[in-house]
């Protein structure tokens, strides 16, 4: 099948400027010219534009409700089109609510998806448990139907639907989780794995148990939405919210192997790129690179040359 690449530059999830250059970013390290290399057609859609709507007050201590919503109702569209179309598609952030427009466009296409949250934030706060109000560290709430309850009528988001069940989720990479997402976390029953947990059992096991956990029963699409903030900063510094104590190299390239190996990535976010974040021009090109290594990998880009064939993993 082909891959169709879609950027979306936005950044009204969160208050610094900048992360609307990520899709440039990610471009300019090379995305497409490496994703030639491997062994399928490669579609680039381009940029998406978004309005910037000019009355949109706050929400609460919520800002730009109306432009996000708006944004992913957008969004929302063009990833529908592109997974109906056929496409493995690539979604290239932008700030992390984006990834409300994209898993719903998703979900429209492929009712049964597995989520699969890459990242060192939940981004499952409400606007009620938000310490700051910024939509990106609220995304996942916005798909959970044991949320529906727990969530105000957000001027902006009236088009969503909530789609996903707690059970189709997992997190990879958590390790600054808030008060009130630890307690939606454990009353759902959300299986996630802190980096306390992928020290203790191994990124190996973890991607084992992630996918027993999503698969097990019955095959279907992945998406995985892939926060860059998940790598340790000091592999991708540019990023909107850093925290330390991140994956490495080897534990994020290990998580992108083995889900292209599953057969069933349907589309990837890769967000949070911010190039005006980088102390220098060799930070954000580290993280601009790191991005483009994860896609790659992601897409079945290999260490070893070839595919990963089963005597290879012995
Ligand atoms: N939990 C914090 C941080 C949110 C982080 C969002 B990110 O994962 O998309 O970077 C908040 O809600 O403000
Ligand atoms: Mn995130
Ligand atoms: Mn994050």
């Amino acid at each position: 099948h082909s891959v169709a690449v879609l950027g979306a530059p936005f950044s009204k999830g969160q208050k610094r400027g900048g992360v609307e250059n990520g899709p440039k970013a990610i471009r300019d390290a090379g995305l497409i010219e490496r994703l030639s290399h491997l062994d399928y057609p490669v579609h680039d859609f381009g940029d998406l534009s978004f309005q910037h709507l000019e009355k949109d007050e706050p929400y609460m201590h919520v800002p730009f409700p109306r432009t996000v919503g708006r944004a992913n109702k957008l969004l929302s569209g063009a990833v529908s089109n592109a997974v109906g179309a056929g496409h493995t598609t690539i979604m290239l952030g932008g700030d992390h609510s984006l990834a409300i427009g994209s898993v719903e466009g998703h979900a429209k296409q492929r009712p049964d998806l597995c989520l699969i949250w890459v990242d060192a934030h939940a981004d499952i706060n409400t606007p009620f448990t938000s310490p700051s109000g910024n939509l990106h560290g609220q995304s996942v709430a916005f798909m959970l139907k044991e949320l529906q309850n727990k969530m105000p009528e957000l001027p902006g988001f009236s088009w969503v639907k909530p789609f996903l069940s707690a059970k189709d989720l997992v997190y990879i990479g958590l390790r600054d989780v808030d008060p009130g997402e630890y307690d939606i976390l454990k009353d759902l029953g959300v299986q996630y794995f802190t980096m306390r947990d992928i020290d203790r059992l191994g990124i190996q096991r973890v991607m084992e148990v992630t996918f027993d956990h999503l698969l097990s029963r019955k095959q279907r699409p992945i998406h995985l939405s892939f926060d860059i903030d998940a790598m340790d900063p000091s592999l991708a510094p540019a990023t909107g919210t850093p925290v330390n104590g991140g994956l490495t190299y080897r534990e994020g390239i290990w998580i992108t192997e083995e889900i292209h190996n599953t057969g069933l990535l349907s589309v990837m976010d890769l967000v949070e790129v911010n190039p005006d974040l980088g102390a220098s021009r060799e930070a954000v090109e580290s993280t601009a690179s790191m991005a483009v290594d994860v896609i790659a990998s992601a897409l079945g880009q290999t260490r070893e040359g070839g595919p990963i064939t089963q005597e290879s993993q012995t």
